[in-house]
């Protein structure tokens, strides 16, 4: 229940007490406050904390304070008199009755919650901006701006209640409007939400406002802005932080090769010429930090601000090399840009110089900060945001129109109820921009992270959801649906219901299916029978024996009287599947077996032409091959599946092609067979499913998949008898080589066969301390005298590394001499060591990829990374224990950083913005599926949830079934 009164002490004080059994709360908000704070000054004071909670928000209407507590108590929670207060405020709004208007809502201003992140405004360019004190005077002329500009309307039903529940743990009562009172019990609060919607159109497409509503920008600089993409109100805020500086820097000594991002003062910039085409840059900064040496335990904060502070200089190079770039003129524009006194972050890996606390950066970044801020004395320890840089605007620019923007967001941005994101822990939308913006610290920081991550992943499976229950005629249709994806276990399919084929070959298989992969068929089959194309990631670890489900998942559309192509990054990987599944069809008891094509880059011209026109007129049932198979002139009858295996080896182009490949209406293929002849008319004009497999889930993989609305399988078991591969981690010194030899001696002996990989096939001058494939053929083969050598890598002809493959399977070679050539898929189940040169030079998850080519059968296997630095063998010793993919590829992501702020670029280089941590992010797609099930049940069409669809259909236009 809502009242609707003024307070009696000054102008334009809203009290509203809701209600939830028969106890009120009070919410004070003093509208006016925010322009006339000396009419009220008791209200809105700038100084107010923003209590930006990790998961228990507090926003008291924005305005928490004083007045509050001694008149409501310690939570306003004392009992009410309805009909007292009735008598006594005829104002107060009880039931349907109609609102009794008290004012003009047209000049509210929404509860923003600008207090707590005065410290961040801006000083400069507008004077009016920044000091604390004269905020309040920035909100007044802002406020009558935003007027002028058609200004986000009076508050709606949904934005006090959305600001109710940001409140305070209570009720999910909807509290009425200024211009309508409802009292609504919880089921009934959507259905209001919606009735209300259309009185808040404004708030709904606030996001969505040109730039030039900001306030205070002029005319150029909305069309530098729009120039640089920042179009609407939703694009400047979405350009989060890149990382945020620490304006104290809190580091306490630095060490070699470490990544730091500090922030100081420029001390010289100077263009050098050092020779007729050879010239360089250098930007000395002057950092203030902590001084190691004089820290111990018992120092406290007080004394680390003080005088144990010293001064590194940290010297920023840049080389040129050309005539051109030596020029006079050429270096001068250059140290120019760099000015002293300017205050700057500066993030890259250090390098010690002989100089005492001088230190180089090669590879850096730098942003300037404020030309007038001092670094170790403002923000009060608060993150400082640093934003991606953009072409030709200044960094100080940006920040200021982003917080020009911020201040225009009112309370109820969310287009998702604030029940729903307050009950898995999410911060409200409104509080996601502030904190990602001016977090008080990285905490609040992660949590916004969090809330913005989540949209994507929500937004992304409501689109997929949405579309499936519109393809659904009936109410029980759409319920069953939704019951089915509310528990997973029953979205797999029973063995029964695959098809015969699908069967026969399950049956003709050497052995049992793991838990695991029949987990994981009976999810893919069920997708299968769904009449929108399915988009899931098969994951698993190396070896769990992913390549048989995807051939049955192949099977299962092959029974249906469709076509499967199968698509893998190298030609030995294509050849292998090939093979594989020729030999496991052999034993298929069927009549009319399906027919299987190899299409690689070395089939020749005649052969590819007749495998094209097979699978032209369908007589191909099944394609295997290499990227050839995404080329222009490759056509299918009734392409109904397309596997990717290690997807993130194709570029996003090659998979794009391979997923618009359209499935044609001909279903021509000859197995078809009686079962599903049906279902295939009923969807014939969908799209090919598509099914990744990775066996490496590096960050950005995952990212893209989660991002690329992708439902994910894992494999989490290995077939039975395997046993855990060991490792040894050895440096290439004397003894290290010594010691390696051995273990490939008594490994020979006791019958082993064995991979040794190499870096690169020849011998390089530039690279003298890469060991090299052919080089070290001859030694190899001499000292392993009796075991046969072979030698294998990507220079070969196809048919010489099929041969040098096929010799090492059949025993004929003991010893393969390879490249990273057999990284991926190979599979010799009797290989029982692996032994890698110059491992350094390899990522960690291709290492796990390596090292997953052995242990793959019954016999104890073993790994060698041989080291020939000595600074490398602390990330090898990660692999040394740990044989988990997932945990693995997370460690990558740590010591290589995590790439773009949403996945979208993956630089390895910056430990930044930490927003795609696998870990968490894995958390919070399930919380997001959990959240898309909760607004789905309630309203399956979201006529409930208007401002939901329409948050929908703007991100991901709602585009007919396979389209
Ligand atoms: N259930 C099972 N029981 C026993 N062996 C199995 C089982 N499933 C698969 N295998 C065998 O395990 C080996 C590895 O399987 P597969 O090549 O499918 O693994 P993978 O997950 O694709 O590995 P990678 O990621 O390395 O490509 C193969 O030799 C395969 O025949």
């Amino acid at each position: 229940m809502l009242m609707s009164l003024r307070c009696g002490s000054c102008v334009g004080v809203v009290l509203e007490h809701r209600f939830r059994n028969g106890v009120a709360r009070r919410h004070y908000r003093c509208e006016f406050s925010l322009f006339r704070p000396s009419v009220c000054g008791r209200f809105g004071r700038p100084g107010f904390p923003h209590q930006l909670g990790l998961c228990s928000s507090v926003h008291n209407g924005g305005v928490p304070n004083e007045w509050d507590e001694s008149k409501s108590g310690e939570d306003g929670g004392e009992k009410f008199d309805v009909s007292l207060a009735r008598k006594k405020f005829p104002s107060i709004i009880v039931g349907n009755s109609l609102p009794v208007d008290l004012y003009d809502g047209s000049s509210y201003l929404p509860p923003t919650a600008s207090p707590g992140f005065d410290g961040y405004f801006p000083d400069s360019g507008d004077s009016s901006w920044g000091l604390p004190s004269r905020l309040c005077e920035s909100w007044s002329s802002l406020s009558l701006s935003l007027d002028e500009v058609d200004t986000v309307s009076g508050p709606s039903t949904e934005e006090i209640a959305n600001s109710s529940f940001v409140n305070e743990a209570d009720a999910p009562i909807v509290s009425g409007g200024l211009d309508n009172a409802v009292v609504i019990e919880d089921d009934l609060h959507d259905m209001v939400v919606a009735e209300k919607h259309s009185g808040s159109t404004s708030v709904q497409f606030l996001l969505d406002r040109p730039i030039n509503c900001i306030p205070g920008l002029t005319k150029r600089q909305c069309s530098q802005l729009e120039k640089n993409g920042f179009h609407t109100l939703r694009k400047l805020l979405n350009h989060y932080p890149r990382t945020y500086a620490d304006l104290q820097n809190a580091h306490v000594g630095i060490r070699d090769g470490q990544y730091l991002i500090s922030v100081g003062k420029i001390l010289s910039s100077r263009g050098v010429r050092a020779g007729y085409s050879f010239s360089f840059l250098e930007v000395i900064v002057g950092c203030e930090i902590l001084d190691r040496g004089n820290v111990t335990c018992e120092h406290n904060d007080a004394e680390h601000n003080g005088k144990e502070k010293k001064l590194i200089c940290l010297h920023l190079k840049k080389f040129f090399r050309g005539a051109r770039f030596a020029s006079h003129a050429f270096l001068r524009s250059l140290q120019e840009k760099h000015k002293t006194g300017e205050v700057v972050c500066v993030s890259g890996k250090v390098r010690t110089m002989s100089s005492q606390d001088h230190y180089e950066m090669r590879e850096y970044h730098i942003d300037i900060l404020r030309d007038d801020k001092e670094p170790s004395h403002c923000d009060g320890g608060k993150p400082f945001p640093i934003y991606p840089s953009k072409r030709g605007l200044n960094p100080d620019f940006i920040r200021d129109a982003i917080l020009r923007a911020l201040k225009m967001l009112s309370l109820d941005i969310d287009p998702i109820p604030r029940d729903i994101t307050k009950e898995i822990g999410m911060l409200s939308l409104f509080d996601a921009y502030m904190a990602i913006h001016l977090p008080e610290n990285v905490f609040q920081a992660d949590s916004a992270r969090k809330r913005l991550i989540f949209d994507e992943f929500f937004y992304l499976q409501l689109g997929r959801l949405y579309q499936m229950l519109e393809g659904l005629d009936t109410e029980i249709e759409k319920g069953v649906l939704l019951d089915r994806y509310r528990k997973p276990e029953l979205t797999s399919s029973f063995i029964e219901e695959w098809s015969t084929l699908t069967q026969q070959l399950l049956k003709a298989l050497p052995y049992e299916l793991t838990p695991g992969q029949l987990t994981a068929i009976s999810e893919i089959i069920w997708d299968l029978k769904q009449p929108i194309p399915m988009n899931r990631l098969l994951q698993g670890d190396v070896g769990c024996g992913k390549t048989v489900v995807a051939f049955l998942a192949c099977v299962e559309v092959i029974g249906s009287g469709f076509q499967a192509a199968f698509m893998v990054p190298t030609e030995l990987l294509a050849i292998q599947h090939y093979e594989h599944f020729l030999s496991l069809l052999e034993n298929v008891d069927v009549e009319c077996k399906p027919l299987v094509a190899l299409l690689t880059g070395s089939t020749p011209a005649r052969q590819s032409r007749i495998i094209r026109e097979g699978l032209q007129n369908g007589d191909i049932s099944l394609v295997i091959g290499t990227h050839s198979l995404i080329a222009e002139k490759v056509e299918f009858s009734a392409l109904r599946i397309a596997v990717v295996d290690e997807q993130h080896r194709f570029g996003v182009v090659q998979r794009g092609r391979f997923n618009s490949k359209l499935f044609c209406s001909s279903v021509s293929s000859k197995i078809a067979s009686h079962d599903v002849v049906e279902q295939s008319q009923s969807n014939s004009h969908m799209a090919p499913h598509f099914l990744a497999m990775s066996a490496t889930p590096i960050p950005r993989t995952l990212a893209l998949a989660l991002y690329g609305d992708m439902s994910l399988t894992q494999i989490s078991d290995l077939p039975p008898g395997r046993m855990p591969v060991e490792t040894y981690v050895l440096e290439a010194d004397e003894h290290g080589l010594e010691t390696m030899y051995k273990m490939i001696l008594d490994e020979l002996e006791d019958g082993g066969k064995i991979y040794i990989v190499y870096p690169i096939i020849d011998q390089s001058e530039l690279l003298p301390q890469l060991r090299a494939a052919t080089a070290d053929f001859e030694a190899m083969s001499q000292r392993f005298d009796g075991y046969k050598c072979g030698i294998l890598h990507g220079r070969m002809r196809s048919d010489e590394k099929d041969e040098a493959l096929r010799s090492f399977r059949n025993g004929e070679t003991c010893i393969l001499l390879s490249t990273q050539v057999i990284e991926i898929g190979v599979d010799v189940p009797d290989a029982s060591m692996i032994v890698v040169m110059n491992a350094e030079r390899f990522g960690m998850a291709q290492l796990h990829q390596l090292r997953g080519r052995v242990g793959r059968g019954t016999r104890k296997s073993s790994c060698i990374l041989l080291a020939s630095t000595s600074s490398s063998l602390t990330r090898l010793k990660v692999l040394e224990n740990s044989s988990d993919g997932f945990h693995l590829a997370n460690m990558d992501l740590l010591l290589r950083g995590p790439g773009d702020l949403l996945g979208k670029k993956q630089s390895g280089h910056l430990p930044e913005f930490p927003i795609t941590r696998l870990e968490i992010d894995g958390n919070v797609l399930q919380d997001a599926h959990l959240a898309v099930l909760k607004i789905l049940g309630r309203s399956p069409d979201l006529r409930l949830f208007p401002r939901v669809k329409a948050e929908l259909s703007m991100r991901q236009p709602l585009s007919p079934l396979g389209d």
